[in-house]
């Protein structure tokens, strides 16, 4: 059965676009994941206390046959192999990988939220989301991405710095 999901990706210690595109690459070639569309990658101001770099940002849409549990723990894998310590939450990391949706699921456990309890205040998450597909419906705030966006007071703290060109999901990781 094929199920969708949007993944939330992040990245500020290191060399942040190596990270975010190994994520990619471990995502994608994952027997039982692929990834349809990526969007651009976006540079944004730390949110939250004890961060000081800023963040690369992005959202990734994906076809997978997995379950969101076992997702979720495809995510962690990786999130390990790419040198994630999880000294203190919200520390600054080498990629934060975050489930937004998959299908139109609601989950509501202590070790999978979703829709991702955080995605609608974080300007970081719904600009990216939006350039993927703007009419996505939350159903948390009951809106749609494109107005939930109107409603955040912090877009100016995401910035576009590498814009997705056309198909090729990993042009985008070219230097
Ligand atoms: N939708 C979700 N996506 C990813 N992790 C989730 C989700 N819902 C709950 N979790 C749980 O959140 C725990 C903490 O994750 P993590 O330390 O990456 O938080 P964070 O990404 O820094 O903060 P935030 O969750 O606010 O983005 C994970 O161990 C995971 O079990
Ligand atoms: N700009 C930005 N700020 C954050 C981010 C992130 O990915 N980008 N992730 C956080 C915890 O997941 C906390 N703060």
């Amino acid at each position: 059965m094929e199920n969708y999901a949007y993944i939330a990706l992040g990245s500020n210690i290191g060399d942040r676009l190596r990270y975010l595109h190994e994520a990619v690459e471990k995502l994608a070639t994952h027997e039982q994941i692929s990834v349809i569309d990526t969007s651009s990658i976006y540079e944004t101001a730390p949110i939250g206390y004890v961060q000081q770099d800023h963040f690369l940002n992005m959202v990734i849409h994906v076809r997978t046959s997995l379950s969101p549990f076992a997702l979720l723990e495809a995510t962690q894998i990786i999130e390990e192999e790419l040198g994630r310590k999880r000294e203190i939450r919200w520390g600054p990391r080498t990629l934060d990988l975050d489930i937004l949706l998959y299908n139109h699921e609601n989950i509501e456990t202590e070790r999978l939220t979703i829709p991702h309890p955080r995605m609608t205040e974080r300007a970081f998450v719904l600009v990216p989301l939006f350039e993927l597909n703007g009419d996505i419906y939350i159903p948390t705030v009951q809106r749609c991405v494109a107005s939930q966006i109107d409603e955040l007071p912090d877009k100016e703290g995401v910035r576009l710095w590498k814009q997705k060109n056309g198909g090729d999901v990993f042009a985008l990781f070219e230097s």
